[in-house]
């Protein structure tokens, strides 16, 4: 046993989405979000929850903050709810709900713990959706003006910005599969949806350096999955790299980096990315900060001739999470190498990882003992990979509260504090409490 210290500094935190812990989403003169929308269509979520009440967060912030500090969090992921801010999406600005976030920000401040912002975390105005939402050109104007507002009202206390949340499952799982908000199944739109939100981003990130903001950084946070080949057949090899060219953090880096999309999208996917694409890759291309890595999971890839990706996701048999997403924490390394190799980023962020499992409460307690153990294992791959060069600064589990996981409503629970939704008492999970050790010592024994 050897005990492995993290660098100084290291942002320990936790992370979490406006739509899935604050509830309230129409208090105080917010707008509707898709999410709100969506969530209460009925068939869409499982038992037909919303995130009517959630975490009840809006309203217990304070309770919420006073029990990061008491399990030492160094910084805080979370995002603003943009109807609050501007319920139509754009034009009349909501003071009340700019309060909220202003007020949760010096709480934050107050207890010591540094804020780390989201932009956008999925709940888009659904005044905007009527207007064609991240399939209408014009969206990359209205986020940026959003994010320039935020910018202007909380620059001068949060130095960490993210602007989005995984656009790739804004574009596939929202307009592709059709089963998150806005619920399209469309694959041209998928795509134009995948090229407004580069241009949205690279403009607000324009927006962020007018903003001038002292020490400021700002970047992206894209979800990956650790895609293997099933086999050393070069078949499996290249549905491996399209598969992780397509899904993972190329499909947007490699236009932020280089202008341009990865080759393999290119190739196996041209006749869906929106005409003329080529014509915003230089407006598109623009410098960032850090990278946000999102990472559960890995698969092995299987050519496939009857995919359009010519391939499809085969498991290993290991064991699984309640999402049925197998534990690979050696995915994680190579997502966070891979990105250092392909990209190297100024700094690397992970900005969410987490598991779901069948949390109970015992006597007042939570011995969430599988939760420990998912996040040991990744926490040794991460100080891995942070040795082997990757400039990792921090990591944020997800989440800090268990929550409402989207489509699955409040049937998983990924908290490291435990959240009774009849009451709405916190339980600091086992988890919780052994994170607090980590990041107190700073350092891992493995
Ligand atoms: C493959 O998992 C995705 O990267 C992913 C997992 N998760 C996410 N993205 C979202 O960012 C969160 O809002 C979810 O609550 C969280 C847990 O499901």
């Amino acid at each position: 046993m050897s005990t492995k210290y993290f660098p100084k500094d290291f942002l320990w935190g936790a992370a979490t989405a406006s739509y899935q812990i604050e509830g309230s989403p129409l208090a105080d003169g917010a707008g509707s979000s898709i999410w709100h929308r969506f969530s209460h269509t009925p068939g869409n979520i499982l038992n037909g929850d919303t995130g009517d009440v959630a975490a009840d967060h809006y309203r217990r912030y304070k309770e919420d903050i006073a029990l990061m500090k008491e399990m030492g969090l160094k910084g805080y992921r979370f995002s603003i709810a943009w109807p609050r801010i501007y319920p139509y999406g754009k034009g009349k600005i909501n003071v009340k709900g700019m309060d909220f976030y202003d007020r949760l920000v010096d709480e934050l401040l107050e207890a010591g713990i540094t804020p780390f912002i989201t932009l956008y975390h999925w709940d888009l105005p659904a005044t905007l959706q009527d207007l064609g939402g991240w399939a209408n050109r014009d969206i990359a104007c209205w986020f940026a003006d959003y994010a320039d507002y935020m910018f202007q009202r909380l620059g001068d206390r949060v130095e960490n910005w993210s602007t989005l949340n995984e656009p790739w499952v804004v574009a596939f799982v929202g307009h592709l599969f059709g089963e998150h908000a806005p619920g399209m199944k469309d694959i041209y739109s998928a795509f134009l949806v995948t090229h407004n939100q580069l241009r949205a981003h690279s403009k607000a990130v324009r927006a962020f350096r007018e903003a001038n903001i002292a020490n400021g950084k700002i970047g992206i946070t894209l979800s990956n999955t650790s895609h293997d080949p099933a086999t050393d057949s070069m078949e499996d090899k290249i549905a491996a790299k399209v598969a992780h060219e397509w899904n993972n953090y190329p499909l947007f880096l490699h236009p932020i980096y280089y202008g341009d999309y990865p080759d393999t999208v290119k190739e196996f996917l041209k006749e869906y990315l929106p005409k003329n694409y080529y014509k915003d890759m230089e407006e598109i291309k623009e410098e960032i900060d850090f990278v946000g890595i999102n990472y559960y999971s890995g698969d092995l890839v299987k050519f496939d001739p009857d995919s359009p990706l010519g391939g499809k996701s085969v498991k290993r048999g290991l064991p699984k999470t309640e999402m049925g997403w197998e534990i690979y924490p050696e995915g994680f390394y190579k997502i966070l190498k891979g990105l250092q190799d392909e990209y190297n980023p100024k700094e690397v962020y992970v900005t969410e990882n987490g598991a779901a499992f069948d949390d109970k409460v015992e006597n007042g307690e939570v011995h969430d003992h599988k939760r420990i153990d998912y996040l040991k294992k990744h926490f040794e791959m991460a100080h891995k990979a942070i040795e082997d060069g990757v400039k990792l600064k921090g990591y944020f589990v997800w989440s800090l509260l268990d929550n409402f996981e989207w489509a699955f409503g409040y049937s998983k629970r990924f908290g490291i504090v435990y959240v009774d939704y009849n009451t709405q008492k916190r339980i600091i999970k086992d988890s919780g409490k052994w994170y607090s050790q980590i990041i107190k010592n700073n350092s891992l024994d493995f």
